[in-house]
Formats: structure tokens, sequence, C-alpha cells
């Protein structure tokens, strides 16, 4: 028997003793029973050195249910649960994971800086009478932490911070996450399930650990930005041509931060005031997302006609960009200082931990007051599928860490620009037996393709050129004449 349940005995002992005390204290005058109860509750405070605390499940007049008990539960359902004999079991997230916690009257041994402490759970049930047949019973659940009273200060204060923050941490990831859309001035939302991770990511490893590594700090750094007295949030611009990786790059971030997703489509808000709204209403550990910035956004403030410039796109870049075309810039007013004061201003400071990123194919065009540092922090270039971007493609793809045909892809990448979607597409696996030489020649032709299609439009560049000088030094001979 360990000392502190010989104390818990001889606690209930004296608990029996005052029980019976009780029932006869209504034949002592009321002086004397006050007198005595005092004196007993002191006599057991000399006799049991621990202190214990009751957290309700529920509180308040509202009966809420107390955020502190589900933050207990959280963190005993992860730290405790392989000591419990007795388990409760839970699915959570979609029917997609079992969360284990102690079952009633159980109680766990826990250890903080060398202390030990224990939590046990229970339940008093309250009947109500009722006119029905079967009489309506409340449980009321709770947890109780004992701990002896020479660690008083350091349970009350780094313990229970600590119990709770951990538990509201483990909340956060076994929630559930949202896919927020906006449809005008009101969000909706699915369940946000994309499978990218930045470990199905292909690109140059250095870079994508420093962008984890980046997310990572930001995630942790509430007392940071507490101390130097900045809003929670972090900007980030990323850029690069079509099918380079920045709308996966955001499932990805999402995926390991444990955040929702808030997918702001500007073109479908009317004006800076509808802007605010929305953007008020967006909770902590969240993403927010505007893609095609420079689609989205006029910068002269003025919107711009989309159809002509995905037209001029298209004369630029053979390939059409058909998924922006589909959007209506029709009737929108934001405006560049609008969206400018969202960022800076009292908002953004609501609710704290927050990511805003940016994304477009023609970072040159955007206003530099949008992309400066402080509002966009952290500036991403994904770009063509070079061989270290590769090989993550091939060992995702095709379980393939080398093979014979590496050494001419690597030379060809390093000639040709092809995007990690155009590579992911020839991985894909084209017969039932996935057979990777047969993926990795596809690509080799399209390589190929693609390097031959690229001298011959360098070779109608030059000729262009070298007409347009001939004709210019005809023009000149023809003035001098
Ligand atoms: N770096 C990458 N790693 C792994 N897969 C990629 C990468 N880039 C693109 N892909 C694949 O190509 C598809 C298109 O990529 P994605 O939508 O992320 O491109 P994007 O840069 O957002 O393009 P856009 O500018 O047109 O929006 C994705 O479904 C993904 O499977
Ligand atoms: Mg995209």
């Amino acid at each position: 028997m360990t000392p502190k349940d010989m104390f818990t005995h001889l606690g209930s002992i004296i608990a029996s003793l005052m029980f019976v005390w009780a029932m006869f204290q209504q034949y002592f005058p009321y002086q004397l029973r006050n007198y005595i109860e005092r004196y007993s509750q002191r006599l057991l405070g000399l006799v049991y050195p621990y202190i214990q605390i009751r957290f309700n499940e529920f509180t308040g007049e509202r009966l809420m249910r107390s955020e502190a008990y589900s933050a207990i539960e959280n963190y005993l359902s992860s730290n405790t649960s392989s000591q419990a004999k007795r388990l409760q079991a839970d699915i959570v997230k979609n029917s997609e994971s079992l969360v284990l916690s102690m079952d009633d009257q159980e109680e766990v041994a826990d250890e903080f800086e060398g202390v030990k402490l224990w939590w046990a759970s229970g339940k008093n049930i309250i009947k109500t009478p009722s006119l029905s047949f079967h009489p309506v019973s409340d449980e009321k659940r709770f947890y109780r932490l004992t701990f002896h009273k020479r660690h008083r200060d350091l349970i009350l204060r780094p313990y229970l911070n600590h119990v709770l923050k951990e538990g509201k941490a483990i909340k956060v990831r076994n929630r559930q996450r949202k896919l927020y859309t906006n449809n005008g001035s009101y969000w909706s939302h699915v369940v946000f399930e994309h499978p990218a991770t930045f470990q199905t990511l292909a690109m140059d490893p250095v870079k994508k650990k420093e962008i984890i590594d980046d997310l990572i700090t930001f995630s942790k750094a509430e007392d940071f930005y507490t101390r130097v007295g900045r809003a929670w949030k972090r900007g980030y611009l990323l850029y690069g041509p079509p099918g380079t990786g920045k709308s996966t790059m955001i499932a990805a971030m999402a995926n390991l931060l444990c955040y929702d997703l808030y997918d702001l489509e500007l073109t479908a808000v009317k004006d800076n005031t509808e802007l605010r709204k929305l953007l008020i209403e967006t909770s902590s550990k969240s993403i927010i997302v505007i893609e095609d910035i420079d689609c989205s956004l006029d910068l002269t403030g003025q919107r711009k006609k989309k159809k002509e410039k995905v037209e001029a796109e298209e004369e630029k870049d053979s390939k059409p960009k058909v998924e922006k075309e589909e959007k209506d810039t029709r009737g929108s007013q934001v405006t560049l200082s609008g969206l400018l004061n969202f960022i800076d201003g009292l908002w953004s400071a609501c609710g704290g931990e927050r990511l805003i990123v940016f994304t477009t194919n023609f970072v040159e065009k955007l206003d530099p007051a949008l992309i400066r540092k402080g509002r966009m922090d952290k500036h991403i270039e994904l770009s063509y599928c070079r061989f270290e971007a590769f090989k993550g493609l091939a060992k995702n793809y095709l379980y393939l860490e080398s093979h014979d045909l590496f050494l001419q892809i690597r030379k060809l990448l390093e000639e040709t620009d092809i995007t990690p979607a155009d590579v992911a597409e020839h991985l894909m696996p084209k017969t039932i037996s996935g057979d990777a030489t047969f993926c990795l020649e596809g690509l080799i032709q399209a390589l190929e393709t693609k390097k031959e299609e690229a001298r011959l439009k360098a070779e109608e560049e030059r000729q262009k050129i070298e007409q347009s000088a001939k004709e210019e030094a005809k023009e000149q001979d023809k003035n001098h004449d």
C-alpha cells in the first residue's frame, strides 16, 4: 500500500466518522456543532497531507461543458490510457480513428518534473423526480486530481497549465478539419480531407525543410508574438507556373499544422465591408487562402476583365488556363487598400494563429505594397521539376530510389522545363502491373518532345529577330538614299 493509499483510507475513516457525527449533530446546539466541525476539519488537514481538486464536466448557471474538463479528458486519453484497466472508446475524425479514455471510477498516476500525482474519474448520479414511469437520472461526471500539499505551487500553475495546453492541442489534432469557401458574404464548409503532405510534395529537400521549419516555428511562437507585440499571423506568397504545386503545398501546410482552410474567392466579395465581415468570421488555427491574387484584384484599383487577361496569357503560353475563366469578377469593388487594411488591421489580431497565403503565376505583376515583408513574410517560388524533385516523385509514385534511366532523365531535366504536374502524370501507373520502366520511358519521350519544341521555338524567335533586324537595316538604307 502506497503512502497516498494509506492516507486515503485514513481520510475515508475520518470522513465516515464525520458522517456519523452529522447524523447526530441535529441534537447538539448550533455553537457546539460549529466548533466541533471546525476542529475536525483541521484535524483532517493535519493527518491528510494531500490536496484534491475537482473538475466538473458542467459548470456555470447554464451548465456549459467545462473547457477544463474536456482538455483534461483529452490529456488523460493520450497520456495515461495505457495505465487504466477499464477504458471508454470513442470514434473521432469521421470514423477514422479510435480514441481511448479512462472509464468512470478509474485512477491513473501521472508525473510532472519528478512529482507524482493522481487523476481519478467519477460520477454522481442525481435522481430527479419525474412523473413518468422511469425516474430521470442525471449523471454528473468529474475528474479529481490529488497531489501532496508540498507540491502545491508546482501543480497549481505549471502542471495545470501544461495539462490544459496539451489537452487543447490534442483536441485540435483529433478534430475534423474544415474547408470553408465564401458564397458572397457567407462561409460554407465541407470536411477537409486532402491527402497532400510535405512528404508527397516534390521539391528541393533543403527548401522543403526550410518551409516546414518555418511553419512549425510559427505555430509554436505564441509567446514570442505576444512579447514583441505583433499579431500572431504570418503571410506566405507562393508563386510559380501552373502545375508546380502551389495549391498542393497549401493543403500540405494545413495537414502539417492541423489548421482549417478558408479559400477566399475575392471576386465573389461585393466590397470591402463584406470582406471585413468574412475575415472577422474566420477562426484561429486557420489558413486564409487567396488563389491567383493577380487575377482577383486589379492593382490599379479597377477590376480586370478576366477574359482579356486569359486570352493574353494564352497567347504567351500555348497551354490554356481554363479554370481561371470560370471566375466572375462582375460587381465586386474590393480594393487593394481594402485588402491591405485587412492584412494589417486590427482584425488580424483577433483570435491569432493565422496564416495568410496568396498564390500567383505572375509575381512580377503584383504591387510591391502587397508583397512587402511584414505582409507577405515569406516568398516561396515553386518552379519546374528538376532532378531532386523528380527523385521525390519517383519514390512516391513508383517506389523507386534508383534506376538505369535516372541518368538520362537527370540530363534532360537540366535542359528542359517541365512541371511536376506533368512529370507526375507520366509516373501514374499505365498498366495493371505498374511497370516502372514503361513509365520512365514515357517520361523520357515527353521530355525529348518538349526539348525539341523548345529548340524549334528558340529557332523561330531567332529568325524573327534576324528578320526584323534585316528590315530595320533596309529601312535605314532607304532613308540614307
Ligand atoms: N511539387 C509537386 N509535388 C507533387 N505533386 C505535384 C507537385 N506539383 C504539382 N503536382 C501535381 O500536379 C497537380 C496540380 O498541382 P497544383 O494544383 O498544386 O498546381 P498549382 O501550382 O496550384 O497550379 P495553378 O497555378 O494552375 O493553380 C496536383 O494534383 C499534384 O498531384
Ligand atoms: Mg493552384
